[in-house]
């Protein structure tokens, strides 16, 4: 077991936002440093939650079903990924949690963000909190405008269930996005995704600097 402290960080953002391939570049690094690192996602990241993913992504549902997929898959994944991962002094690095339930089925789809409240309150409940609510130490915000972010995806893929929204719809889960930071500032790192790749590259660095992530020597 690693004896530096261990982090939970998930990577936020609109689709297009481009925050993949600096999940992979960050968790090379974070092992350059001597960390055992987890890279995981959601919704997925166990057998079950990758099935509701499938679902998820390709399935026509309404608000209610989606949130509850949701956490559902993400109960599954915090009980056998997750906890254990950070149990073991791993660094977890995921690729969304609730924030983008709060942004995509809160501000998208304009599901009750109280009921979101609740569900977040029992599904996060951590043995290792003793109860408490377990939620990431740090998360990167991808903030891109909508209309790059459109034009970014037009080049890169056939787009899956929620990449075919409308613009409108990414607006609003942009909003969502910008919202959660105001209620967590000191866990969210906004990175400002309508730069060159190396540019947004160097504020992965510096947020998670910032944060005690990475240490000053190596990065
Ligand atoms: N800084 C950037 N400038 C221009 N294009 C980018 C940048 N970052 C990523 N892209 C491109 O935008 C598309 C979406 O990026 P991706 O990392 O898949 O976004 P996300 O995972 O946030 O949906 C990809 O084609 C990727 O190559
Ligand atoms: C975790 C999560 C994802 N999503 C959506 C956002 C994305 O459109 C989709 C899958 O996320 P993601 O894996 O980031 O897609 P990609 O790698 O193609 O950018 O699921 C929600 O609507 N709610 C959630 O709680």
């Amino acid at each position: 077991m690693s004896s530096q402290r261990c982090f939970f960080i998930t990577f936020e953002g609109i689709d297009g936002a481009g925050k993949s391939s600096h999940i992979d570049a960050l968790a090379q690094m974070l092992r350059q440093q001597g960390r055992e690192v987890t890279v995981t996602r959601e919704p997925g990241g166990t057998p079950l939650a990758e099935q509701l993913r499938a679902l998820l992504l390709n399935e026509p549902m309404d608000a209610l079903t989606e949130a509850l997929l949701m956490f559902a898959a993400r109960r599954d994944h915090l009980r056998r990924v997750i906890e254990p991962a950070l149990a073991q002094g791993h660094t977890v690095l995921c690729d969304r949690f609730t924030d983008a339930t709060y942004a995509y089925q809160g501000y998208g789809r304009g599901f009750d963000l109280q009921i979101l409240d609740t569900l977040e309150n029992w599904v996060q409940a951590s043995d290792a909190l003793q109860g408490g609510v377990r939620q990431p130490d740090l998360t990167l915000w991808f903030d891109v405008p909508p209309a790059v972010a459109a034009q970014r995806l037009s080049q890169a893929r056939t787009p899956d269930k929620f990449e075919a929204m409308p613009q409108a719809f990414f607006a609003r889960v942009a909003e969502g996005y910008a919202e959660r930071q105001r209620q967590s500032p000191q866990r969210f790192a906004r990175i400002d995704g309508d730069l060159p790749r190396d540019a947004v590259w160097q504020q992965v660095v510096d947020a998670c600097m910032a944060h005690g992530v990475l240490q000053r020597s190596s990065a």
